[in-house]
């Protein structure tokens, strides 16, 4: 292993996962350091931008494990790795191998940008890659093969892409024609990433959401889609380590 470890900046829950395919279920997070995107919306860029430089730490997986003990794992046996960027991250597998032999299953979330041969040992996978909101490009000869490898491998994964605008549902119309075997989930977007005000948050986020039902239920594109919010977004609000 990296002798510096896994770059880690936040461990919690356990909590519901908020979003895509195995959204309700209770999971622990560990969110790592370090993104090869700068999505102009992220709503974690502290993992990416500097501001919480000085809160990264160098994990072995080891002593990810005994966090996640202490946090919880008598009541939860299921562990979400996000980031950041999670598949920038060699040395992840061995995080992988050490939750599996605890019987612990583990989802993940990266945008599709980089493979990691672990990626065949993770539970539920999803890969989002970003619409034109974001301002990332998509970089179709890195996320054809991906898709490939996981198809290939028959593993349970799904695609998820965030919806700001028409802009955007027509990039998810592009990934579902490119991608029709793969489950695809449209997440409404979140503008407002600094609002501090729950019920404020929740208000737009119910607007969005109910455009986003009604342009989909229209769509000759979209036969068989799962539209949804992020639900810890409508809950907390902008906070983090929820
Ligand atoms: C913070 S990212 C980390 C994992 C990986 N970098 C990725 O983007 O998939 C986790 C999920 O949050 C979504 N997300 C980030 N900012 C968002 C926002 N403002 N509104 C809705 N979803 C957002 C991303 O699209 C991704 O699906
Ligand atoms: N509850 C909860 N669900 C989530 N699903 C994806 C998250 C993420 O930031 O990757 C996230 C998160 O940060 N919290
Ligand atoms: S890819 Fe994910 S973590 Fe990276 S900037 Fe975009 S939303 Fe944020
Ligand atoms: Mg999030």
């Amino acid at each position: 292993m990296n002798a510096k470890g896994i770059p880690v900046l936040e461990i919690f829950g356990p909590t519901i996962q908020g979003e895509g395919m195995v959204i309700g279920q209770k999971t622990m997070f560990v969110r790592t350091a370090g993104c090869d995107y700068s999505c102009s919306w992220c709503d974690s860029s502290f993992t990416w931008d500097g501001s919480a430089k000085q809160d990264i730490r160098w994990m072995s997986a080891r002593e990810i494990e005994q966090e996640l003990d202490e946090l919880g794992t008598a009541t939860c046996s299921h562990v979400t790795i996000s980031g950041g960027n999670p598949a920038l991250i060699k040395q992840l597998g061995e995080l992988i191998e050490v939750l599996h032999v605890r019987g612990i299953e583990i989802a993940l979330e990266t945008q599709g940008s980089r493979w990691q041969d672990w990626f065949m040992d993770i539970d539920e996978l999803t890969l989002s890659p970003k619409p034109p909101s974001s301002t990332m490009i998509t970089d179709w000869t890195q996320l054809d093969p991906i898709v490939e490898k996981l198809t290939i491998g028959q593993k349970k994964f799904s695609l998820k892409v965030v919806i700001f605008d028409d802009v955007d549902l027509d990039y998810a119309r592009t990934v579902h024609r490119r991608y029709p075997h793969v489950d695809l989930y449209l997440q409404v977007g979140n503008h407002d990433v600094s609002e501090i005000n729950r019920d404020v948050l929740q208000q737009q986020l119910m607007e969005r959401y109910v455009w986003l039902i009604q342009t989909v239920m229209a769509s000759t594109d979209f036969k068989k889609v799962r539209v949804l919010p992020q639900l810890h977004a409508w809950i907390w609000g902008n906070k983090r380590g929820v």
